[in-house]
């Protein structure tokens, strides 16, 4: 199978745990747009969706699936999304499509996080992925310096703005071997938005597309 196929794979397998009747969460990226493609199956199933990026809303919208506001809503049962790097306590890095803030406040409301990836994705140590880190713009100088404090090397996204107006930086060279601690310090910098260790609030159940097929993992929750 190619990596898309699995994508795919796992992406379906994921519509096993959307909650009749409710508003789903939704993620951002080409594994989510496979799960987008199969809500729309289900659409008259759900009410609506929350999104977590103007591109997952288009394509919501086009599929006739109804975008609430975040703020509009009371509770979100299940958020569906990729990830970039998933270790083994289910905490991950995202947002490889610049997505990330958005991603961790709809994740943030989430009762389940249900993480879809191709095998590939599963490491033992995160890092080997760039952090992005999403910065307000004139501070990108400013937090460039501190991340490089911090052992990391980043690189300013050349000609990309977040849905946010704001810029991304992908840090290099990290092995991240506290992710919950590593979050929390790179958030402390001023001028950071968001950084894309999910790691605090990481996935509860994984879905791992591999050649075997789709493996459902649920989080232990002694993480
Ligand atoms: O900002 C993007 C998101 O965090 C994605 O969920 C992540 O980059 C994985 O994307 P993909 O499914 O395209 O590999």
């Amino acid at each position: 199978m190619t990596q898309d196929e699995l994508k795919k794979a796992a992406a379906l397998a994921a519509l096993d745990y959307i909650v009749e009747g409710s508003i789903v969460g939704v993620g951002t990226g080409s594994t989510v747009n496979h799960f987008i493609d199969g809500l729309a199956g289900l659409r008259s199933r759900i009410r609506g969706a929350v999104s977590s990026s103007e591109a997952s809303s288009q394509r919501l919208a086009a599929h006739g699936i109804e975008v609430f506001d975040l703020n509009s809503i009371e509770s979100l049962p299940v958020y569906v999304d990729g990830a970039d790097e998933i270790d083994h306590g289910f905490a991950m890095i995202k947002g490889g499509g610049g997505a990330l803030t958005r991603e961790k406040i709809v994740a943030a409301v989430s009762e389940r996080f249900v993480c879809i990836c191709d095998a590939s994705k599963r490491v033992d140590v995160l890092g080997r992925f760039p952090l992005p880190v999403e910065v307000i713009p004139m501070a990108c100088t400013h937090v460039s310096r501190e991340l490089r404090r911090l052992g990391g090397e980043p690189k300013l996204r050349e000609g990309f703005v977040t849905d946010n107006g704001n810029r991304i930086l992908d840090v290099h060279g990290l092995s991240i071997t506290d992710p919950v601690a590593l979050e929390a310090r790179i958030n402390q910098i001023v001028g950071v938005v968001t950084n894309g260790l999910f790691a605090e609030r990481g996935a509860d159940v994984l879905l791992l597309a591999g050649g075997n097929g789709v493996e459902r993992l649920e989080r232990t929750p002694a993480r």
